[in-house]
């Protein structure tokens, strides 16, 4: 068994995808009886075993809903799929484990990704699929959404994911089965999953946030502490548009060249202009505390490499 991973190509748009190697995934789930855990290890090659526990499977899921102004509606003409929640099953598959085989990437800075698993979904041939949306933020700190398709064989399926006028469709048909696919995006695209024709297409899906990293050294202008940090915190997820004079003088002279350094001309020339000795009150927004600001490519790149730094994916080995 070997590990390792495919580079991918540099993030373009709002979305990456990718394949790489892991160790075997085992998936358990509850039955309605409450008294069973079934599990099941990929490569789930269809032999009569496989596609019976995976039948089993199917049978334990709920019909996946959807949210619609507010509630969860059941309509299979625009979301034919089943789900299981979060709490009703467990995996071994670690969307940080490329991460921590290398060491290195997003936590180079001081934001981090977090991916939080959120369902299973299954859609099976022929007619499962899943029309187009835009998801429901859970939060401002959710800045993405991460699917990973596990390896059973299905025909049909491609996820499309469109935005600001370009599109993209990754197509994850398989016989074989011996490969794990993925694709991160933007919470602000449009994606749809095509009708499967046969099979299962089995995904577990994440929400992404972005955090400050403890123990990270976040950069000069971001920095409010003590009190104003409480303050900050405290307006901040009572949704108020929080403003600040920053009175800052002064900073260690490496840290704010190198600030400086790492950040567009762009981005350069208001925090240059602003002096960080403030006469007007300034917004602070996700973009300045956390990096993301979906109307800024730049931004949006940095986050994107980072998402897909993190979701890199595996394909199995045999
Ligand atoms: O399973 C997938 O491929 C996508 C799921 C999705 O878009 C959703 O649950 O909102
Ligand atoms: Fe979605």
């Amino acid at each position: 068994m070997t590990t390792g991973y495919d580079p991918v190509s540099r993030f373009e748009l709002t979305y990456d995808v990718g394949k790489a190697t892991s160790a075997p995934i085992v998936l358990r789930w509850d039955i309605p009886d409450g008294k069973t855990i079934r599990k099941v290890i990929p490569p789930l090659h269809e032999d009569a075993e496989v596609a019976t526990t995976i039948e089993g499977l199917v049978r334990n899921c709920s019909p996946a809903t959807f949210g619609k102004a507010g509630e969860e509606v059941l309509d299979e003409s625009y979301r034919k799929a089943a789900k299981l929640d979060a709490d009703q099953f467990s995996t071994n598959f670690n969307p940080y484990e490329r991460l921590f085989a290398d060491g290195k990437s997003m936590f180079e800075d001081h934001l981090a990704v977090v991916a939080e698993l959120y369902k299973l979904n299954i859609y099976s041939g022929p007619s499962g699929r899943l029309r187009a949306h835009v998801d429901t933020p859970r939060g401002t700190k959710q800045f993405g959404s991460l699917v990973i398709c596990l390896p059973y064989p299905h025909e049909g399926d491609q996820l499309r994911v469109a935005h600001q006028g370009q599109e993209s469709i990754f197509d994850w048909s398989n016989k074989e089965a011996d490969s794990i696919n993925w694709a991160a995006f933007y919470r602000d695209c449009e994606h749809e999953v095509l009708e499967v024709e046969s099979g299962h297409r089995i995904t577990l899906t994440y929400n992404l946030y972005v955090h400050e990293r403890l123990g990270g050294v976040i950069s000069p202008v971001c920095a409010l502490k003590g009190v104003a940090a409480i303050f900050y915190s405290i307006f901040y997820q009572m949704g108020l548009d929080v403003k600040v004079r920053p009175v800052m003088k002064g900073l260690p002279e490496i840290d704010y060249l190198r600030y400086l350094n790492r950040i567009g001309p762009k981005r350069r020339k208001q925090v240059q202009k602003a002096n960080l000795l403030g006469t007007e009150l300034q917004g602070i927004t996700l973009s300045s505390i956390y990096g993301y600001d979906s109307g800024d490519q730049a931004t949006r790149d940095r986050q994107g490499e980072m998402a897909i730094e993190m979701a890199q994916s595996y394909r199995l080995v045999q």
